[in-house]
């Protein structure tokens, strides 16, 4: 396996020469399991562990490795092992909530360039959904394409449904495809070049892996270069979530990656909902909730009709989840608020007396 094939750029060579680290190799990581990761090298795939000391470090940052992640690793060829030491930096990562004490935050996969967000268009069709997804995919750092799949069950107007989406896409690429017949296959495979990784993002029976297998081709071929003949010599076709294209590229199809929940900052919503904010600073007040406020600019839109009352309830909903989760992620401020609800309390019970 050749390394820039899977990614490796003068970024990560540049960080690897920081490390101060002999009889090192790097990988990336294909597949993660209960504490041991598959690691694609260039002596092949290596079955990992991290470290003790990465352990160890890890139970403060609760950083461990995800799909999609460069590891420096020290090889241990002949039982085709190797421990990872260490993580390089991510430029894209998609991550979730972890529900525990204070709000941790999971990374499910890592350095990926282009994000396909999967739509049918059939009854699955969701505009809100896109919404999100698109919010989600800003937040990661990596590039959104919208892929709305099933075009030959679709039975209005396809391009009706394409200006629907790009009314909240903003100048992102949108691509109509059927696996099916393989309409719009080919534009897609612009976006796999070597070295290039491109996740999918979508709800189950979306069509992910249909066209995941539509894009990789030669299926047969592939199905059978997954084919390991395990310890006891037999063939096992083995499930991987992180593919190397056969015209270069690579697709990540993580379950991980399809049950991502919501994790947001501020700055992606803007970035999604920019014509919400355009209008909002037309609000005669700077901190108009638009709801009673005279001179409101987003409630006179909603009345002309150049606002979608919809949109606009979409991102009330997903302002109040982010502010939910920066209230959640932010200890400082729960404990604020404690003190606060402290205080209250004392109040209220004072003046009962
Ligand atoms: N007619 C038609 N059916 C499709 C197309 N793409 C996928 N399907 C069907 O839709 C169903 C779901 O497809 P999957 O590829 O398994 O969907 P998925 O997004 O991977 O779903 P999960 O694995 O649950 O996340 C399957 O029965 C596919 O055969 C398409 O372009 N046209
Ligand atoms: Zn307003």
């Amino acid at each position: 396996m050749n390394l820039c094939q899977l990614g490796w750029n003068e970024t990560l060579q540049k960080e690897l020469l920081c490390y101060e680290f002999s009889n090192f190799s790097v990988g990336r990581v294909s597949l993660e399991h209960k504490n041991m990761y598959r690691v694609l090298t260039d002596q092949g795939e290596l079955l990992a562990e991290v470290s003790g000391k990465f352990r160890f470090e890890a139970l403060d940052t609760g950083d461990y490795p995800a799909v999609g992640d460069w590891v420096l690793i020290s090889v241990m060829a002949e039982e085709r092992r190797a421990i990872i030491h260490k993580l390089f930096t991510r430029f894209s990562k998609f991550s979730r909530k972890v529900a525990g004490r204070a709000t941790e935050e999971q990374i499910i996969a890592s350095n990926i360039n282009t994000v396909f967000l999967v739509n049918a268009l059939n009854n699955d069709f969701n505009i809100r959904r896109i919404e999100r997804y698109l919010l989600m995919t800003w937040e990661s750092g990596a590039n959104p394409v919208i892929v709305l799949t099933k075009a030959d069950l679709c039975r209005q107007d396809i391009s009706e449904k394409v200006i629907q989406v790009e009314e909240v896409a903003f100048g992102v690429p949108i691509h109509v495809c059927s696996a099916l017949d393989g309409t719009g296959i080919e534009e897609l495979q612009d976006y796999f070049i070597s070295g290039q990784t491109v996740a999918l993002l979508g709800s189950s029976g979306a069509g992910k892996s249909t066209l995941t297998n539509r894009l990789l081709g030669v299926e047969k071929q592939l199905v059978q270069e997954t084919r390991k003949v395990d310890d006891k010599g037999r063939h096992t076709t083995t499930h991987r979530e992180l593919f190397l294209l056969p015209g270069g590229g690579i697709i990540i199809d993580t379950p991980g990656l399809r049950e991502l929940q919501f994790w947001e900052t501020e700055n992606s919503l803007s970035k999604s909902f920019s014509d919400i904010e355009e209008i909002s600073n037309r609000c005669s007040f700077n901190d108009c909730q638009h709801e009673s406020e005279p001179g409101c600019a987003i409630k006179a839109a909603i009345n002309e009709g150049a606002l979608d009352i919809k949109r606009f309830q979409s991102y009330l909903k997903l302002q109040k989840e982010l502010a939910y989760f920066d209230r959640k992620s932010d200890v400082r401020a729960q404990l604020d608020e404690k003190e606060k609800w402290k205080r209250v309390s004392k109040g209220i019970k004072s003046k009962r007396r």
